[in-house]
């Protein structure tokens, strides 16, 4: 939950760049073969329409049932990408985030401030 948390509010990567490789109709908008879209990861990552109110907030217990009870659409929540060009990496990444995190725990004492 922690992992997934600090992803959507530090993702490594804040944008992703694709080309049209033919003309496409996305809704009402017509996009030319050759186009560039640039999909803004943190903009999905901080929509409270997705996420609620408290999108700002640091809430590792939003991801308590999965993603898909966190997030209204599974495809607003995306640091790894998402498709053909998904991240190959993401169950090595997650799964070394979570030995780094048991590896600072297991070396630290950590305190809880009052403020
Ligand atoms: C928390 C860690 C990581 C994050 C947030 C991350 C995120 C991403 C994202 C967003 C992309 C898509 C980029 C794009 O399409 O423009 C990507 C692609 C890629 N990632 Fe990761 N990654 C992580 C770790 C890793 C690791 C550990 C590896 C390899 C061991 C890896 C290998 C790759 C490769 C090879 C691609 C290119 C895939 C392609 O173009 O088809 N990543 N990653």
């Amino acid at each position: 939950m922690v992992v997934l948390e600090v992803l959507r509010l530090y993702p490594i990567m804040v944008f992703v760049s694709r080309q049209t490789l033919q003309n496409l109709k996305l809704g009402n908008i017509e996009i030319p073969k050759g186009f560039n879209i640039w999909l803004w990861l943190l903009e999905l990552h901080f929509d409270p329409k997705f996420w609620g109110p408290d999108v700002e907030k640091f809430n590792p217990e939003r991801f308590a049932n999965g993603i898909s009870r966190a997030c209204k659409s599974s495809e607003a929540y995306i640091p790894l990408c998402i498709g053909a060009q998904v991240c190959p990496g993401r169950s090595l990444a997650k799964t070394e985030l979570q030995v780094l995190f048991a590896i600072i725990l297991s070396n630290l004492s950590l305190i809880i401030l009052d403020s």
